[in-house]
């Protein structure tokens, strides 16, 4: 046996990942420092209530609920309380106190990151957090140090778990969202105190921005991420989707783009789109997540697995805690986020994508012209349309559903063109409005 310098790990919450991180240190504790060069001793859980019910067995001598004094005798703290306060204070405490930092707080890193960088770098320490983003899933080391001599190009990802199953229930066996939504909170991956941070998409928009920082060098705020949840799509867009050969994606969409005056940029948003069926993406079912990469030389690159969950998350969180071991050893100074490139970030408006438009019209002569008119008009072309008559009520009113696919346009030239069919004579109602990414 091998005898190593050992280091203390301070674990700060134990509720779905924190109890199982502590419950996998100390059962593979051994391994793990064979592997990190260093002993991992976990000298306290900081919990809330000593004797709350966790879904692993924690020796009762580990709880305190005396956070702040667990983190100033620690090497390495490992934050999975979640929220932005105190894990924000408790995370600057260890930073300032030497400690390096493990976190899975999505919204403390989209919200705070820069803050905690910045202090990270000062202070020589290192802040990790491959568990804030798609669960299990590599993605953090990969964008930081496998693709950092390459050019991203875009990230399309899925990245909430809960919309995903929801959405692939409403495809696959046609159930409502309420329903949906229903048994995936009972499954437990959607966000226990409030689901709305997952199907109205602010869950993956602090993830967006986290990606979309790190994947092109520069500081993207949350609030410069534009978002839409799925809580409008509707059992008819699914299916209407479905037999157009696409499926509905709540996609998070990292995109380093020339605007149509010839701004470079980034845009980093979240919304509910058309993915071709033909596409990687849209063989990514239930609560999976996975990341799609286009890179400039390494061509594309997707990367798949468990979004969510106790145990898995623990796995990315385990293997931060054998890197952030391994400097110990090793020695040297924390590496700094790079955010030299400081690329301005594009508002909605500004992209530019494809869209497939649904509009219930009056069938009469003349109306396919007079809707074509209205796309051109607002500098819009049109790709496809295809048409179908319904028999309707009133036999002297007969109606007929168009879809339009557009090719690349603005988010501000679609949006002027739906304002102006909303108006039309001849338009009865726009009954669907979806970007179509992926292809
Ligand atoms: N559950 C999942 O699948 C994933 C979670 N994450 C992130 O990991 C973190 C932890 O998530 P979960 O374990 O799911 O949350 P959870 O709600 O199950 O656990 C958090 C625990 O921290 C405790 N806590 C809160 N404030 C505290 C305080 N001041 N002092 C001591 N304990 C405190 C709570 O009592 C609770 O037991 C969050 O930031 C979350 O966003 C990231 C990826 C996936
Ligand atoms: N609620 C989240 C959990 C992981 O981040 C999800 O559904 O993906
Ligand atoms: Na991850």
């Amino acid at each position: 046996m091998i005898e190593y310098r050992n280091l203390r790990v301070a674990l700060l919450g134990a509720g779905s990942v924190g109890a199982q991180v502590a419950s996998l240190l100390l059962e593979h504790g051994d391994e793990l420092a064979n592997r990190a060069g260093a002993g991992l001793e976990l000298v306290g859980v900081a919990v809330r209530d000593l004797d709350a019910p966790r879904t692993a067995n924690i020796p009762r001598e580990l709880l305190t609920t005396d956070a702040e004094s667990l983190i100033l005798g620690a090497d390495i703290v490992i934050e999975l309380m979640g929220g932005l306060e105190p894990a924000r204070t408790y995370i600057l405490q260890a930073l300032t106190s030497g400690a390096d930092v493990i976190t899975g707080n999505k919204a403390l890193l989209a919200t705070h990151g820069p803050e905690l960088f910045e202090l990270a770098e000062q202070v020589g320490a290192q802040l990790y957090y491959e568990a804030a983003v798609a669960g299990a899933i590599p993605i953090i080391r990969p964008l930081r140090d496998s693709l950092a001599g390459d050019r991203i190009k875009r990230i399309l990802g899925i990245v909430n778990g809960t919309t995903n199953f929801i959405l692939d229930r409403m495809d696959t066996a046609g159930e409502s969202l309420e329903v949906a939504l229903a048994t995936a909170t009972e499954l437990g991956y959607a966000e226990k105190s409030d689901p709305s941070a997952d199907i109205e998409g602010f869950d993956a928009a602090q993830k967006t921005a986290i990606l979309a920082s790190l994947a092109f060098h520069t500081t993207v705020p949350l609030d410069a991420v534009y978002r839409e949840g799925i809580t409008a799509i509707t059992i008819e867009q699914v299916d209407a989707a479905r037999k157009a050969g696409y499926v509905i994606k709540l996609l998070a969409i990292c995109e380093r783009m020339t605007d149509a005056d010839g701004v470079e940029g980034v845009s980093a948003r979240v919304y509910p789109a058309l993915v071709p069926r033909s596409h990687p993406l849209a063989a990514v079912h239930g609560a999976k997540n996975a990341v799609f990469i286009e890179a400039e030389a390494a061509g594309d690159l997707m990367f798949y697995g468990a979004g969510a969950g106790g145990i898995e998350t623990a796995s990315a969180v385990l293997g931060d805690l054998v890197s952030a071991a391994r400097r110990h050893v090793i020695g040297g100074p924390g590496v700094a986020e790079s955010t030299h490139a400081n690329l301005p970030i594009l508002p909605i408006s500004r992209v530019i994508t494809r869209y497939q438009i649904t509009l219930s019209v009056v069938d009469q002569p003349g109306v396919l012209a007079a809707v074509a008119t209205l796309f051109s008009e607002h500098g819009v072309s049109v790709e496809t349309v295809t048409q179908s008559v319904q028999a309707g009520a009133d036999p002297a009113r007969p109606s007929a559903t168009l879809v339009i696919g557009t090719h690349e346009a603005s988010e501000a030239d679609l949006a002027a063109t739906v304002a102006a069919l909303e108006t039309s004579q001849v338009v009865r109602a726009v009954t669907s409005v979806l970007r179509v990414e992926g292809s």
